[in-house]
């Protein structure tokens, strides 16, 4: 029998701050890293009054007239940030039914010629006019420093789950660290065409962990279990959903497991749902599939009792081994968003798309 879920457990980090019990938060951690891939987690060191800051702000970047989002549309962008309409992505086929900006964590443009194209993916944002949604600039840049230290602490805990060297998954951050992470902020409006409900097909994601804060309070999020059935991660306020992607999964030999997971949209008639997901990044330079973790034989062991479960619907990303961190990350954004590729990538433009611009990308 494989171990299956049914539900996605919930953490409180605050265990972890204690000495007494940080061993039985490790512990938990161990279980939903091996056998979910998802928790929640409670008790950040994240502000709550900056959480509810950028929760505050979500409506109101979309709520801006369509020439002051077109102004920063990500097109403008060879760091693929910037804003995406609604119905611009394609996953498994299907229109994903969202509307989005993504954005970065403060970073210069470094490319020089002679470096590998990837290193054009990291620089500077496109903010949204301040006039327009003052201090929100200044409130997403404060939350998402925030949520980066969360993120590099949670490495630690990590390596504790797995009993690894203190350390051992910075090298994949490189040294001396130089990274960028990308976040968005997304909304799922109701469907107005029923036929479809996808507001993001099913995927992994890409990068080592999520951290992602549901900004309202509508049922959409739904993780893929071992049997293929799939469970509601329904919004529990003041948590993260925390899940593992593809470079994380690679990088432990899957014993942390990156899980399928997709948006359901509102029911017709209801209000948009929000949300806002941090993806924590790894050095581009860095082939996963390189460097091999010291892992015990009775760790690596556990991950036996998960059993192989089904396929998930989910096939993206499946490249981490093979190629440097970066090229496998600007495969994944040429491919969802061709329009910004044919202007700042042309040749993986004409690899990816050799019959021209299509009207959508496909994000897997
Ligand atoms: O909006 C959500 O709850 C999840 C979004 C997501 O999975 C993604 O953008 O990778
Ligand atoms: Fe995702």
């Amino acid at each position: 029998m494989a171990a299956n879920f049914s539900s996605v457990p919930i953490l409180d980090y605050s265990l972890s701050r204690n000495p007494d019990t940080r061993p039985e938060f490790v512990r938990q951690l161990r279980h939903a890293l091996i056998y979910v891939g998802f928790l929640y987690l409670s008790n950040t060191t994240v502000a709550r009054e900056d959480i509810d800051a950028v929760i505050d702000y979500c409506p109101r970047v979309f709520d801006i007239p369509d020439e002051a989002k077109l102004k920063v549309r990500m097109a403008n962008s060879p760091h693929f940030f910037g804003y995406s309409k609604l119905g611009a992505e394609l996953t498994k086929g299907q229109t994903d039914q969202r509307e989005q900006y993504d954005f970065g964590t403060p970073y210069e443009y470094q490319y020089h010629p002679g470096q590998p194209e990837y290193a054009k993916l990291w620089g500077p944002s496109q903010w949204p006019d301040e006039a327009l949604v003052p201090g929100f600039k200044e409130t997403f840049l404060r939350y998402l420093a925030q949520v980066e230290q969360l993120s590099f602490d949670f490495s630690r805990l990590i390596e504790e789950a797995f009993e690894l060297p203190p350390r051992a998954l910075d090298r994949f951050f490189g040294s001396p660290r130089n990274l960028q992470h990308r976040a968005k902020v997304v909304k799922y409006p109701p469907p107005v065409d029923t036929s479809s409900d996808q507001g993001v097909g099913p995927h992994f994601d890409g990068g080592f962990l999520t951290f992602l804060l549901q900004a309202s309070p509508h049922r959409g999020l739904q993780v893929q279990n071992l049997s293929g059935e799939w469970i509601d991660v329904l919004p529990i306020p003041g948590t993260f959903v925390v899940n593992i992607g593809k470079a994380l999964e690679t990088a432990t030999e899957d014993l942390a497991k990156a899980t399928s997971h997709r948006v359901i949209s509102p029911e017709p008639g209801s209000t948009p749902r929000y949300s806002i997901p941090f993806f924590q990044n790894i050095a581009q330079e860095v082939c996963v599939g390189d460097w091999e973790l010291p892992f015990s034989p009775e760790i690596l062991k556990l991950k036996e009792a998960r059993g192989k479960g089904g396929v998930p619907d989910s096939i993206n990303y499946a490249e981490y081994g093979l190629l440097p961190s970066g090229q496998v990350t600007l495969i994944g954004r040429v491919k969802s968003h061709p329009d910004v590729a044919e202007r700042h990538y042309p040749d993986l433009f004409k690899r990816f798309f050799p019959r021209g611009l299509p009207a959508q990308g496909f994000a897997y």
